[in-house]
C-alpha cells in the first residue's frame, strides 16, 4: 500500500505522557485558530528591533570555504557539566540558570498538578507575558554569543553548561566515560527560525525562552516545552553547533558512534542549520573543522577518515557520491540495500566511500553530494529537500606507533605492537521536511514517502518510550524499524548504540490563510511533541567502539587503517625481499664473473701445464736418450777424431731445455704478473728459437749422425738399430713439437717487438741517410785530395835534380824551353786544383762542416763527425806550399793526404 499523500502524519502520543497527550492536536485544518497570527510581511526582528535578513533560497548552497570557518576553540574548558546527557562530560548540576533538565521539565509540565503552563494559564513565572511573538519582539533572548567569544574560556548558555571531560578529570562522568560506556538521554534542541513574514503572528501565543530552554504555547492545547537547548531567532549556526553537536563530535573522535539529525517541518531551517551558508557555516562544516582540529591536537594517535553520502528518496537509497553532479548524465547505479551485521549494525551497501585528508577535501566531497541531492520548490521552500540526506564520516584511529621502537626500552608501550584500530561513525542527517499540501503529483508522491518515513520515525520513538517503561526491548523486535528505510538506517542510533543529538526546527509564524496558519501551528506542536518524546525515549548506552586487532575478523578487514598497515608491512617485506634478491643477484653475478675468470685462468694454466709437461716429457726423454748416448759415446771414445764430442754438443744443447724449463716455470705465474710473464715468454721465445735454430740448422742432424755413429759403434747390443731408430724418430717428433711451440712463441714475440721497434726504424733510417750523404761528401773530398796529392807528387818529381842521363837526354833533345813549358802547364793545373780545393774547403768552412785551424789545418766540426762509420783523421795535415814560378804563385793551397 502506498503511503498516504494527503495528510501530514500525526505523531502518536504515548498515553503515559499526560501532558504531551493533553496537548490537543487540531483534528482538522479548519480547527479554531490557535492564536497564531498570519505571518506579516515585516521581517523578524531581533531584540533591538532589527530584523535579521532572511537568506534567499539560492544562498543556501553556496560553496563554503573552509577558510571562512571560525577556528575551533583551543581550550575546551568552557563547557559546564550536563548531567543525564551522554554527551555531557561532567556530573555537576546544570547551570543555575537552567533550572531543570529537559526531562524534568517535560515531566513537570506533564504533572496534573498546577504545572505552570500556558494551558492552564498559571504560568507563574514560567511564561513571560511580555513576550510578544506577534510583533517579533522576544523579550527573553540570550545575548548572541559570537563563536570567537565562546572560544575564550567557559561560557554558559540559556540551555546547558558543558564541561569538557578532558578538563573535568576525576569527575564522576569522566570515571564513567573511562569505563567506555556513556548512559543518558539524547540531546534534544529546538531552533526557532526567524519568520519570513510577520503579519500573521498569534499575538503572545508563543513564548521562546532561550535562557531556560523553554518554548511555551498559550493557545489551545498549549503548554511549556523544555529541552536541552532552545535556540531563538538570534542564535547563529555556530552557537547551535557548539551546544548541540560539538561535544558529540569530540566523542566520535574518541571512539563513540554519534548521530546528529535535523527534524522539522518543511522550510523551517533544517538544511540551513546543517549546512549553513558561507558567512554562517552549519553543523556539517563546523563538525569537519573540529574533526581536523582534534586530529591536530592528538599527536598520540593516527587517523583515517572516510566519507559516504546517501539519500533516501521515495524510499530508495541513492549514493550521492556515485551520482553525476547536476547537469551530468546519471550513471546507472546498483541498488543500494541495507544490511545488518553484529559489528557494524545496519549499513547501506554498496556505497562509495572516499578517503579524505583535509577539511577542504571533505567539504568538497560533501558539496558534490549536495549537488546531486534532490531538491524542488515547494509552497514553503524555494529549494526544498525532497530526500533524507545522510553524511557518514567514518573515523578510524589507532595509537601511533613509536617512531623508534628501540628507544625507551623501559617504556612498555614502545615494545607494544601497534594497537587496535577504533572505528566510529559520525552520521549527520538532514531529514526532508514534513509537508501537508503539495500541488504537483510528483511533490505529493515525494511528500507521501517523506511523511511515511517521518511517521515511522515518530512511531519508533513513541514505542521506544513505551518499551522503556516496560523494561526495554533489547532486540527491538517490537519496534517497527523496518517500516521505513530511514528508521532502519537509524536503528542503531535510536536503540541507544550511539550518541544522539536531535535538532528540531520550527517556524512560529507563517504566511497564508488562517487554515494554513492553523495547520502550521499543529505541525509546530507536532514537532515539539516529537522532540519531547525523543528526549524521553531514546536512552543512550553508547559504548566506545572496540578496537579491531590484528588481521583476523570481519571488523579488522573493514578497517582501512589496519588494512593499510598490513599492506605497508607487506610492501616493506616485498621491498626487503627485492633488495635481498638484488643483492643475491649481484653476488651471483660477481661469483659468475669470478668463476669465468677462474675458468679462464685455469684454462690458461692448463695450457701452460700441458705445454710444460710436453716440454718436460720431451726433454726427459731426450735426456734419457742422450744419457744412453753419452754412455755409449764414452765407451766408444768418439772424441778421438778431434771433432767436438757429442757430450760437449749435447751438454750445449742441454742448456736449452734447462733454460726452457725455467722459462716455462716463469710463464705460469699469476695473472697479476702477466706483463712480466709476457716478457719472460719473449725471452723464452728468443732463447728457445736460439736453441731451436741451433738444433734445426743441421746440428741436430749432425747429432743424430753422431748418435747413429755412436750407436753403431756401440756394438755391445744395448739397443737394436730399429729401436734406436724408433727412439730417434720419437725424439724427432718431440723436438718438432717443441720447435713448433717455440716458433709460435717466437712469432708472438716478434709481433710484439716489431710493434715496439717500428717507430725506432724510421729515425734510424733518417740517420743512416744523413750519414751516407756525409760519407759521399767525404769520399768526394778524399778523391779530390788524393788526386791533388798525386799531382803534387808528380810536380815534386819534376823539380828533383835529374839524373845525368836524363839531364843529358833532355838537354840533348831540348834545351830548357820545352821542360819549362811543361812545368808551367803542370804548375797551372796544380794551381787550378788547389783553387778548386780551396773553394770546396771554404765552402765547407762556410757551412760549418769544417773548422780551419790556426796554422791553416782543417778539421771536421764536432757535429759532423761520422762516428762509428769511420771518421777520417780529425786533423788533416796542412797543405804544403807548392813551388810555383815567380810571379805566378798564388795563395797557399791546403792539401790533405
Ligand atoms: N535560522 C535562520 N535564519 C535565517 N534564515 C533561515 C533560518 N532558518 C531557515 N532560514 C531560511 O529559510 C529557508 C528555508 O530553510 P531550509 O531550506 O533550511 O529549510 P528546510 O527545513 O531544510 O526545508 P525542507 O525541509 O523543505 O528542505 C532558507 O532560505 C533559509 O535560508
Amino acid at each position: 500500500m502506498g503511503p498516504s499523500d494527503t495528510s501530514l502524519p500525526t505523531l502518536s502520543v504515548p498515553k503515559s505522557r499526560k501532558s504531551i497527550a493533553s496537548i490537543p492536536s487540531p483534528k482538522t485544518p479548519n480547527a479554531p485558530r490557535s492564536g497564531l497570527r498570519a505571518p506579516s510581511s515585516a521581517s523578524t526582528v531581533s531584540s533591538n528591533g532589527a530584523v535579521p535578513p532572511m537568506p534567499k533560497a539560492g544562498q543556501l548552497r553556496k560553496a563554503v570555504s573552509i577558510n571562512s570557518f571560525p577556528k575551533p576553540p583551543k581550550g575546551d574548558n568552557r563547557f559546564g557539566s550536563m548531567p543525564s546527557s551522554p554527551l555531557a562530560g561532567g556530573d555537576k548540576a546544570r547551570s543555575t540558570r537552567k533550572p531543570k533538565s529537559a526531562r524534568d521539565s517535560v515531566a513537570s509540565s506533564n504533572t496534573p498538578t498546577p504545572t505552570p503552563s500556558l494551558l492552564n494559564g498559571s504560568a507563574e513565572g514560567k511564561f513571560i507575558s511580555s513576550v510578544r511573538m506577534s510583533d517579533g519582539v522576544i523579550s527573553v533572548s540570550s545575548p548572541p554569543h559570537s563563536r570567537s567569544s565562546s572560544a575564550q574560556g567557559s561560557y554558559s548558555t540559556s540551555a546547558t553548561t558543558y564541561e569538557d571531560s578532558a578538563d573535568a578529570s576525576g569527575s564522576a562522568s569522566e570515571k564513567r566515560a573511562s569505563t567506555g560506556e556513556i548512559k543518558g538521554n539524547v540531546i534534544v534542541s529546538v531552533r526557532v527560525r526567524p519568520d519570513a513574514t510577520n503579519d500573521n503572528h498569534a499575538d503572545g501565543e508563543w513564548m521562546v525562552d532561550g535562557r531556560r530552554s523553554l518554548i511555551g504555547y498559550k493557545g489551545k492545547e498549549g503548554g511549556d516545552y523544555y529541552y536541552d537547548n532552545v535556540f531563538t531567532t538570534h542564535d547563529n549556526n555556530a552557537r547551535v553547533y557548539d551546544h548541540m553537536a560539538k561535544r558529540l563530535v569530540r566523542r566520535v573522535m574518541e571512539g563513540y558512534h554519534g548521530t546528529v539529525f535535523a527534524y522539522g517541518q518543511t522550510g523551517t531551517g533544517k538544511t540551513f542549520s546543517m549546512q549553513g551558508t558561507a558567512s554562517s557555516p552549519g553543523v556539517i562544516p563546523l563538525a569537519i573543522t573540529d574533526i581536523f582540529s582534534y586530529i591536530r591536537e592528538t599527536p598520540s594517535r593516527e587517523f583515517l577518515l572516510r566519507v559516504s553520502y546517501l539519500e533516501i528518496y521515495n524510499e530508495k537509497i541513492h549514493d550521492l557520491l556515485s551520482m553525476a553532479s547536476a547537469g551530468g548524465a546519471a550513471a546507472p547505479q546498483e541498488e543500494i540495500k541495507l544490511r545488518e551485521d553484529s559489528k557494524r549494525g545496519v549499513y547501506a551497501t554498496p556505497l562509495k566511500e572516499e578517503i579524505v585528508q583535509s577539511p577542504t577535501q571533505l567539504l568538497r566531497v560533501i558539496a558534490r553530494g549536495d549537488q546531486a541531492r534532490r531538491t524542488a520548490s515547494t509552497q514553503f521552500n524555494a529549494r526544498s529537500s525532497r530526500s533524507h540526506a545522510v553524511v557518514q564520516i567514518i573515523v578510524e584511529s589507532r595509537e601511533r606507533m613509536p617512531a623508534n621502537p628501540g628507544a625507551g626500552a623501559g617504556d612498555k608501550r614502545s615494545a607494544i605492537v601497534p594497537g587496535g584500530v577504533r572505528v566510529s561513525t559520525l552520521s549527520l542527517i538532514d531529514l526532508a521536511g514534513s509537508e501537508k499540501a503539495a500541488e504537483s503529483k510528483e511533490r505529493r508522491q515525494e511528500g507521501a514517502h517523506i511523511n511515511k518515513s517521518l511517521l515511522t520515525l515518530g512511531t519508533v520513538i513513541a514505542k521506544l518510550s513505551e518499551w522503556k517503561d516496560k523494561g526495554g526491548d533489547k532486540d527491538g523486535k517490537h519496534l517497527p524499524y523496518r517500516d521505513s528505510k530511514l528508521t532502519r538506517l537509524l536503528q542503531g542510533a535510536l536503540s541507544g548504540n550511539s550518541l544522539v543529538s536531535i535538532l528540531c526546527t520550527a517556524a512560529l509564524g507563517v504566511t497564508g490563510t488562517a487554515a494554513t496558519s492553523a495547520n502550521h501551528t499543529i505541525e509546530t506542536l507536532n514537532t515539539l511533541k516529537f522532540a519531547s518524546r525523543a528526549k524521553n525515549s531514546i536512552v543512550s548506552h553508547a559504548k566506545r567502539a572496540e578496537e579491531a586487532l590484528g588481521a583476523g575478523g570481519d571488523g579488522a578487514a573493514r578497517v582501512l587503517l589496519e588494512r593499510y598497515r598490513m599492506e605497508i608491512q607487506e610492501l616493506k617485506k616485498e621491498l626487503e625481499t627485492q633488495a635481498t634478491k638484488k643483492n643475491d643477484e649481484e653476488i651471483k653475478e660477481l661469483i659468475e664473473h669470478d668463476r669465468a675468470q677462474t675458468a679462464q685462468m685455469a684454462e690458461r694454466h692448463e695450457e701452460q701445464v700441458l705445454e710444460m709437461q710436453l716440454a718436460r716429457t720431451a726433454l726427459k726423454e731426450r735426456i734419457d736418450h742422450l744419457n744412453r748416448l753419452i754412455l755409449s759415446s764414452k765407451s766408444a771414445g768418439v772424441n778421438s777424431n778431434g771433432t767436438m764430442s757429442a757430450l760437449a754438443r749435447y751438454s750445449q744443447i742441454s742448456l736449452v731445455p734447462g733454460s726452457a724449463r725455467s722459462s716455462v716455470a716463469i710463464s705460469i705465474r699469476s695473472p697479476l704478473e702477466r706483463t712480466a710473464s709476457v716478457a719472460s715468454n719473449s725471452t723464452i721465445g728468443r732463447r728457445s728459437s736460439y736453441g731451436a735454430k741451433r738444433m734445426s740448422s743441421g746440428e741436430a742432424a749432425e747429432i743424430i749422425d753422431a748418435e747413429e755413429d755412436s750407436v753403431g759403434e756401440n756394438g755391445d747390443g744395448m739397443a737394436s738399430l730399429t729401436a734406436q731408430n724408433r727412439a730417434l724418430q720419437a725424439d724427432l717428433a718431440d723436438k718438432n713439437r717443441y720447435i713448433s711451440t717455440l716458433e709460435k712463441r717466437l712469432l708472438q714475440a716478434r709481433r710484439a717487438s716489431s710493434s715496439r721497434t717500428s717507430s725506432g726504424f724510421s729515425e734510424k733510417d733518417a740517420e743512416i741517410a744523413d750519414l751516407r750523404a756525409r760519407l759521399d761528401d767525404k769520399d768526394r773530398m778524399l778523391a779530390a785530395l788524393r788526386s791533388a796529392a798525386r799531382s803534387r807528387d808528380n810536380a815534386d818529381a819534376m823539380t828533383e835534380p835529374r839524373s845525368p842521363q836524363s839531364q843529358d837526354g833532355m838537354r840533348s833533345a831540348h834545351p830548357w824551353s820545352p821542360t819549362i813549358k811543361e812545368s808551367k802547364r803542370r804548375t797551372k793545373s796544380i794551381d787550378e786544383m788547389n783553387n778548386m780545393l780551396e773553394e770546396m774547403i771554404q765552402d765547407r768552412v762556410d757551412n760549418g762542416q769544417i773548422i780551419r785551424g790556426a796554422r791553416g789545418s782543417v778539421r771536421l766540426a764536432p757535429s759532423h763527425r761520422l762516428g762509428s762509420l769511420g771518421e777520417p783523421p780529425s786533423e788533416l795535415p796542412p797543405l804544403r806550399r807548392v813551388p810555383t814560378p815567380i810571379g805566378e804563385r798564388s795563395a797557399p793551397v791546403e792539401a790533405a793526404s
